[in-house]
């Protein structure tokens, strides 16, 4: 189990992550989106200790991670496959890395394995791996320890469509047999395949949380207006969830014609109206990326 409890970090006056709050419950893979920048890596620094919050708490297993005795055996942490040291080889990295966490070295041959990589890739300096290699070294490196919870920025990050398909596999696995999985992503269809749960980051602030089927099922509607407060106040008095993206429409939880009717009834232009496709949830991360698309900047 992972607990996030109101977790904010600011740098100076910018708020990079903003009072989240979230659990990642045993059994079950939690996908955790947004678009570059919006604060996943700083949220799962947070969570292993390597960055301290600004205000609230993150616990592992209901401690600390900086408390837990021995943490490579209970949770296994991948957070920037390009951060490893160079200068070692694959097999060298996970050998010194079992004898800090006290597990038989053969334990590393078998994590050689199951990750793909051969005897003669293993002899090799990391610096001359790819980085699919190099996400895969870091996959072993988060089970050697057999932990019962994982935590993974971008892993998919580099691998190859088999390598892709082959870690989803790995991590479906890992949550049959009771793991507790947290990975992150910037791309919505990559973690909507293997995610049984869904947390949504935009701009350091969470938008969307729930399970995925009822967050892909949930009937919801894009509107926009040119008067988006007058909207979302008329949404909201009729007991409608809105969802602010940023952008220029907004995210009703509600049926197209009831939206519809509702905007009517307070003579409101409607610049925007249609059923959103996934619940919403591509729209709003559509919407989410374009607002802070770099490529975006200045056009
Ligand atoms: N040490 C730091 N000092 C100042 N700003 C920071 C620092 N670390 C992160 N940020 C800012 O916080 C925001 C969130 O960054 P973060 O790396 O957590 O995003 P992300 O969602 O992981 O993005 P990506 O998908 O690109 O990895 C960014 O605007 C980033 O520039």
């Amino acid at each position: 189990m992972i607990t996030i409890d109101r977790l904010s970090r600011r740098y100076g006056s910018f708020t990079a992550v903003d009072d989240i709050s979230f659990e990642v419950r045993p059994g079950s893979v939690t996908g955790f989106l947004g678009p570059n920048g919006a604060g996943k890596s700083t949220a799962m620094r947070m969570m292993v200790g390597l960055t301290p919050p600004s205000s609230g708490a993150a616990t592992v297993l209901g401690r600390p991670y900086r408390s837990l005795p021995n943490p490579g055996r209970e949770v296994g942490v991948l957070l920037d496959a390009g951060a490893q040291h160079g200068g070692r080889t694959g097999r060298e990295v996970l050998t010194l890395a079992a004898v800090l966490m006290g597990v038989g070295r053969a334990r590393v041959d078998a994590m050689l394995a199951l990750v793909g990589l051969s005897p003669t890739e293993a002899r090799r300096r990391v610096k001359h791996y790819s980085l699919g290699m190099r996400q895969r070294l870091g996959i072993a490196h988060a089970l050697l320890g057999d932990p019962q919870v994982l935590i993974l920025d971008e892993p998919a990050n580099g691998l190859d469509p088999a390598g892709i398909h082959w870690m989803r596999g790995l991590l479906r696995d890992f949550a049959a047999r009771g793991g507790t999985v947290l990975l992150s992503s910037h791309l919505l269809h990559e973690v909507e395949v293997v995610a049984d749960e869904l947390v949504l980051i935009g701009r350091g602030r969470i938008v969307a949380q729930g399970a995925k089927t009822e967050l892909l099922a949930s009937t919801s509607t894009v509107v926009g207006s040119d008067d988006l407060d007058v909207l979302a106040d008329a949404l909201e008095a009729a007991g409608i969830t809105v969802t602010r993206t940023g952008g220029r429409t907004l995210v009703a939880a509600a049926p197209l014609d009831r939206v519809g009717r509702l905007a009517a009834a307070e003579r409101l232009a409607l610049t925007e109206l249609r059923a959103s496709e996934g619940g919403g949830l591509e729209q709003m991360f559509l919407e989410l990326t374009a607002d802070d698309a770099r490529e975006a900047v200045g056009a």
